[in-house]
């Protein structure tokens, strides 16, 4: 298949399914925010310092779901004072105990590594606040064990819902003093979502529309998608994510310094000297570089250094910076393009976004 801009003119009569669908859920992603603030104060979640003074934060989660922790570390930032740490598993890590907040988010509520985390978070006394939809496994083991469980009305996909499951956790965070994010915080970052749903609404061109404009960067190479910060890398991930599930598209992400003792070496590899989509004289290999304003000087020097050692190789590279004053909408600045960029990546190839036929079949293969 290959990639026809043109299939983006018209967003309606693409696939079979309706792949318009994922572009009117990224637009929706302010409104997320809102559902999910207003979810979390509902439920009590910013008075929760009332009650518990952690030694640290454990976010266990899978997938989307598990990206919530990501963003909350990294809107903590490297001087949180305790640690936050997302878990991806069947287990929480052995040191985790009775002083631990544990935070189970769970977009269904029904996915068996989270479930167990939860109920191995209450064995071992730790206090334990949930984040999942009403009526789920999830709200029982918070009920069972007269936990916290902030009640969001999910319904479309996990990763078309991360705003909703992640705002009650930066609530959460504020209220224990984590982050500084008084309650207007989080209409600045509904608006810095609806000013990017507007700049790249569908019928906007691809030369004034960035979402547009950064799939067309991206389609016919192999993304190398790097954050130069802990708050770029959160987005950085979400971004190969979404590329992935959207897309069904291959990309990998990193971070700076890490990658630059490792993933760099790719500079030098076939995709970096051959186009395998065509017969041209461009190179597969596309380096997309998400950068904060709170990059540690020494990582600026290495990311500009990055930079002169792929033009030196006429690897074509993409710089993406992000906007605003709270770490939270400068995250929503590049998730925001992110999450559009990959749909309209999908689109443009004829892909719908929606379905996540192997994803399903795994789930399917490994439930009993
Ligand atoms: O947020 P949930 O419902 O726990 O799901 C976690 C992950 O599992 C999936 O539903 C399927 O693997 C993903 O789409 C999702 O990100």
């Amino acid at each position: 298949m290959t990639w026809e801009p043109e299939r983006l003119d018209d967003t309606h009569h693409l696939t079979e399914g309706d792949p318009g669908g994922m572009l009117r859920a990224v637009a929706d992603s302010a409104a997320q925010v809102r559902t999910g603030y207003r979810c979390a104060v509902e439920s009590g979640v910013d008075r929760l310092s009332a009650n518990v003074r952690p030694r640290a934060v454990v976010v266990a989660g899978m997938g989307g779901s598990a990206l919530a922790g990501d963003i909350l570390a990294a809107v903590c930032g490297p001087g949180a004072p305790i640690p936050v740490v997302t878990v991806r598993s069947y287990q929480l890590p052995g040191w985790v105990g009775a002083t631990d907040l544990v935070i189970a988010v769970s977009w269904s509520g029904e996915t068996g590594e989270t479930l167990a985390m939860a109920a191995e978070a209450v064995r071992r006394g730790c206090t334990l606040l949930a984040v999942g939809p009403a009526g789920s496994a999830l709200e029982a083991v918070a009920v069972q064990s007269s936990s916290l469980h902030v009640a969001i009305p999910t319904g479309r996909r996990p990763r078309a819902d991360l705003w909703l499951v992640t705002t009650p956790l930066v609530v959460a965070a504020a209220s224990l003093r984590l982050v500084r994010a008084e309650p207007t915080v989080y209409e600045r970052v509904a608006r810095t979502l609806e000013d990017i749903a507007h700049r790249c609404r569908p019928s906007s061109d691809s030369f004034i529309n960035p979402g547009k404009a950064l799939a067309m960067d991206l389609a016919e190479s192999v993304p190398m998608i790097w954050g130069s910060s802990p708050l770029a890398t959160a987005a950085a991930t979400r971004f190969a994510h979404r590329l992935n599930e959207n897309a069904k598209y291959p990309a990998m992400a990193g971070e700076l310094p890490e990658a630059g003792h490792n993933q760099v070496a790719v500079l030098d590899g076939p995709l970096a000297e051959r186009d395998i989509f065509a017969d041209t004289s461009s190179r597969t290999l596309r380096l997309v570089l998400l950068r904060d304003m709170e990059e540690h000087p020494r990582v600026t020097s290495t990311r500009e250094a990055v930079l002169r050692v792929a033009q030196d190789r006429d690897v074509r590279v993409t710089e993406l910076a992000s906007d605003g004053d709270h770490p939270l909408e400068r995250l929503a600045s590049l998730i925001g393009l992110a999450d559009f960029a990959s749909t309209y990546l999908a689109l443009g190839y004829g892909v719908d976004p929606t379905p996540v036929r192997p994803i399903t079949e795994l789930r399917a293969r490994i439930s009993h």
